[in-house]
């Protein structure tokens, strides 16, 4: 809702700590304290970081993103801060303080069992599934860009690389792939920088992964594709070796004591043919299909 604040004064947001560094910006804790007196709200700020990858244009694109996206399962938007001084913007969002998936899983593994699991992925399919109601690609959908708001609500967030699908095509191809994340990139998108909400869906199937590994570090794509690859190749033909396992069917096992209609899931999200892979609602029908197997 557009009542709440969206003009953030620069004077009045106070420096606390890091949070982290995105595609485009690095995220910092904030106090938005007007009455100077500490009883201000904590807000998430994320600051562009001027360099070649990104520009004010990129950034606003983030901003005008989120500023549309109001929903439970995405991080909320909070508004905007024009810095004087630099003519710099900021992203001020919602501040959460469990932190990125990540962290919360490989530190709580021992206290998530596998219907919370299938609970946060019911989730971010929810989540995934309203971004394709307005046509937007997410194009970096990892468990690094999820964020968790208590012990029973996960959130999608950083929209730095999401794209708007034109009306007439079904997909977004860019032009000069940045520092992508490949171990998460469907074949089509490896090959030929073609993204849509079907590479998004293949993007869900290793974020499932990451999730019934509890991010565990051993056993994250990155470490699971490169064994397979070779440790030892140059890194500039990495994205070809990997379009190469992947049209052999070379696929992330399934993760330990990962029941075997979950696994089921991840290799529908994985394949080859984009028209083959499931669509967000269907998926979202079988993860709750599944979580009432759990509960009985
Ligand atoms: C660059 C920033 N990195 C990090 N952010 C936070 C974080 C905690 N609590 C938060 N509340 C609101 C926001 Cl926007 C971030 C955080 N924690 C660790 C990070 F490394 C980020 O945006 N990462 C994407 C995502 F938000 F999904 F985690």
């Amino acid at each position: 809702d557009q009542g709440e604040q969206t003009l953030f004064e620069e004077r009045h947001l106070r420096y606390i700590s890091p949070l982290g560094k995105g595609n485009f910006g690095s995220v910092e804790l904030c106090r938005y304290d007007p009455l100077g007196d500490n009883t201000g709200e904590m807000v998430a700020v994320k600051k562009l970081q001027p360099n070649k990858l990104s520009t004010l244009e990129d950034f606003k694109k983030e901003v005008k993103t989120l500023s549309v996206l109001d929903y439970e399962y995405i991080v909320k938007y909070k508004g905007v801060c024009y810095s004087t001084g630099r003519l710099s913007m900021s992203l001020v969002m919602e501040y959460l303080p469990y932190g990125s998936l990540i962290n919360y899983l490989d530190s709580n593994r021992l206290c998530v069992n596998t219907w919370r699991l299938l609970l946060f992925a019911s989730q971010i399919c929810k989540g995934m599934e309203h971004l394709q109601t307005l046509r937007y690609v997410h194009r970096d959908l990892t468990a690094r860009n999820i964020l968790v708001a208590s012990e029973s609500l996960v959130k999608i967030a950083d929209f730095g690389l999401t794209k708007v699908v034109p009306f007439d095509k079904e997909y977004y191809r860019v032009s000069q792939p940045g520092d992508s994340p490949i171990f998460w990139y469907a074949p089509e998108s490896i090959n030929e920088s073609r993204f849509s909400h079907k590479s998004d869906v293949w993007s869900f199937g290793v974020v499932l992964h990451e999730l019934f590994s509890y991010c565990d570090i051993n056993s994250n794509p990155k470490r699971l594709c490169m064994r397979e690859i070779g440790n030892n190749v140059q890194s500039q033909s990495i994205s070809m070796y990997l379009a190469n396992i992947l049209k052999n069917n070379w696929r992330m096992p399934a993760p330990p004591n990962c029941q075997a209609k979950v696994y089921s899931l991840m290799r529908q999200c994985w394949a080859y043919d984009f028209e083959e892979r499931p669509c967000f609602s269907g998926l979202g029908n079988q993860i709750e299909a599944i979580m009432q197997d759990e509960r009985e």
